[in-house]
């Protein structure tokens, strides 16, 4: 029987972004790619991003957290997902910390100090955005990447071929834009998230600075497609608007499924970011998901 047969998981959303959340600390097992497909494929299980809970390795740290995109690739940050463990944790007494008011957790990006602000509210310190050509990653060395030309066949439109280029852990390619609205994302998104500049492809954000303190965004996910919400990728939105003196260093961040607060700090150059996390619902994985996984 495979590992993760009958083992709970819980179905949330941070602003419509789906999340799944599996907790398999005490255990050793690491969730595969077709695993991780397989529980994406399910209505019941589907998500935008897996957030699988293993057992940090340094004292202190409440979590270690890998994540998987809904095409079964990992990913280095996940905003959303990372208040919906964050919500899971402290609010459910299954979970071991229930009623703790900060956490630390670790993701391939680095540790993240998680404070909760209420019961469903969630402050994350993403940490600082990595900005070098080579940190993101990108193909070739650009000397700014908040201002590097992008060569696309197909799409004539200016706008698209000047992306700021930024990681949070995760890839992203924020173009600024007149109306987020008006472009056909689901046909340039993917041109853009397998842009050969982008080595490891790159979650795709299309912004629009409507005042120095508000940003609104839609975002093309690597892997996993048009979410209704993107935490990393409203902090690289931020950061990007910064370096293009759009905007300042606080700003609300408007997604299709509500709104964040983001801020890249100036004392120390971390992004933090403040959003709800909600529950769906709950259950366990049914045995028959995993008949054609090995
Ligand atoms: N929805 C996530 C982003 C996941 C990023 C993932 N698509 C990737 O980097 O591959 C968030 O709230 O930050």
């Amino acid at each position: 029987m495979n590992a993760l047969a009958n083992r709970r998981f819980l179905k949330m959303n941070g602003l419509g972004n789906e999340i799944t959340v599996l907790d398999l600390r005490g255990t050793t097992h690491i969730v595969s790619e077709t695993e991780a497909r397989a529980i994406a494929s399910q209505e019941r299980t589907r998500f935008d991003q897996l957030m699988v809970l293993h057992d940090a390795k340094a004292a202190g740290i409440d979590a270690y957290v890998r994540i998987y995109n809904t095409d079964g690739s990992e990913a280095g940050a996940c905003g959303n997902g990372t208040r919906c463990v964050a919500w899971a944790m402290t609010a459910d007494p299954g979970m071991g910390q229930a009623g703790r008011d900060g956490l630390l957790l670790q993701t391939k990006a680095g540790l993240l100090p998680v404070a909760r602000l209420s019961e469903a509210v969630f402050t994350v310190d993403m940490g600082a955005p990595r900005l070098a050509w080579n940190e993101i990653p990108l193909a070739e060395p650009f000397e700014d990447t908040s201002r590097f030309e992008l060569q696309i066949g197909p799409i004539d439109d200016p706008i698209l071929h000047t992306p700021c280029a930024v990681s949070m852990g995760n890839p992203h390619a924020v173009f600024f834009v007149d109306d987020p609205y008006r472009f056909n994302l689901e046909q340039i998104g993917p041109l853009l998230e397998n842009h050969p500049i982008f080595p490891d492809r790159a979650n795709i954000g299309l912004a629009a600075v409507k005042a120095p303190d508000h940003i609104v965004l839609r975002v093309w996910e690597r892997g996993a497609g048009i979410t209704r919400a993107c935490g990393s990728g409203a902090c690289a939105a931020l950061v990007a608007a910064v370096r293009r003196e759009l905007s300042e260093r606080k700003a609300t961040v408007s997604l299709p499924g509500g709104d964040l607060v983001i801020e890249w700090r100036e004392s120390d150059g971390h992004v933090l970011m403040t959003g709800p996390a909600a529950l769906d619902w709950d259950g366990v994985l049914e045995p028959g998901l995993f008949a054609a996984v090995a």
